[in-house]
């Protein structure tokens, strides 16, 4: 399996420097920089489409479903807020990954994933300098696919990670929309009666996607209130989710892999302790 086959290298030369590189470049940052959000379409080929789902079918079963229920911002339920407050609209999750050490070398995800070019030029859409810019390092999280059933998606949140890379593979029979409020909130508002209006349906801020199997995304979700709609049918949502971080050699904490991917390896204890930063997580 070849990248030139399933990638668009046509319409996206991504690894070719060059005034048709540096236009695709400009489009992606003025849309992040406008919304915090742009798509390729049609990043894929036809056959890149059909060689990824195939490969997601394929290890479908070893998807490991977690439920919760959560707010917009993660955060527990705290009594003292009035009970208007965003902080207290709690929302069932469910969800499904399946883990990265499933996508071998050489499969169709890999093979985007690793083809040369694909992180630089990543990098240069986000605008990121190199040494701030890696990899997840962590075999269980670096590629894997968000398997979606019928039910409630991924409900109205914001991003705790500055931005994410997904690849669209499959949509839902229904619903599964990708739905978000643009910069809802800065560095210093957290604008909570804008994000109340989101949560209530009435807001006229929201913007829906209907992505495409095939399309890249990159999407900077710490300002951007965002959902995947719920969904109905049998057939699954699949979207692919690249990680990228901010330190090298950087993995999940053991808590926080268990539970998403409902097992950990050795790495995760190995260096649980050792993260670059302090946050929670
Ligand atoms: O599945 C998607 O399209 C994005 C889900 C999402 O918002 C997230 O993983 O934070
Ligand atoms: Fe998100």
């Amino acid at each position: 399996m070849l990248a030139t086959d399933l990638i668009d290298l046509h319409r996206y030369p991504i690894s070719t420097p060059g005034p048709a590189r540096d236009a695709v470049l400009a489009e992606v940052r003025a849309g992040l920089a406008a919304r915090g959000c742009a798509v390729l379409k049609g990043f894929l080929t036809p056959a890149g489409v059909a060689a990824a789902v195939a490969e997601t079918d394929a290890v479908a079963d070893k998807s490991h479903a977690s439920h919760s229920r959560t707010n917009a911002y993660f955060t527990k339920e705290d009594p003292t807020l009035p009970e208007s407050d965003p902080r207290r609209r709690f929302f069932d999750r469910s969800n499904a990954f399946i883990p990265a050490d499933n996508f071998e070398p050489g499969g169709a995800l890999r093979t985007i994933h690793d083809c040369a070019g694909f992180d630089t030029f990543i990098r240069d859409c986000l605008e990121e300098s190199e040494d701030r810019f890696f990899r997840y390092a962590d075999p269980l999280a670096d590629v894997i696919v968000n398997a979606a059933g019928a039910g409630n998606g991924f409900p109205w949140h914001f991003d705790t990670n500055n931005f994410t890379v997904t690849l669209a593979l499959q949509n839902a029979d229904e619903g599964g929309a990708f739905e978000y409020a643009p910069m809802i909130r800065d560095t210093v508002d957290e604008h909570f009666d804008e994000v109340a209006k989101v949560l209530d349906g009435i807001s006229d801020r929201v913007v829906s996607l209907e992505l495409e199997p095939g399309d890249l995304q990159l999407f900077k979700g710490r300002y951007s209130l965002h959902r995947v709609a719920p969904l109905a049918g049998s057939r699954p949502r699949y979207v692919a989710i690249f990680s990228y971080v901010q330190a090298p050699d950087m993995v999940g904490s053991v808590e926080r892999t268990q539970q998403l991917y409902g097992r950990t390896l050795p790495v995760h204890h190995e260096r649980a302790g050792q993260r670059a930063d302090t946050l929670i997580d």
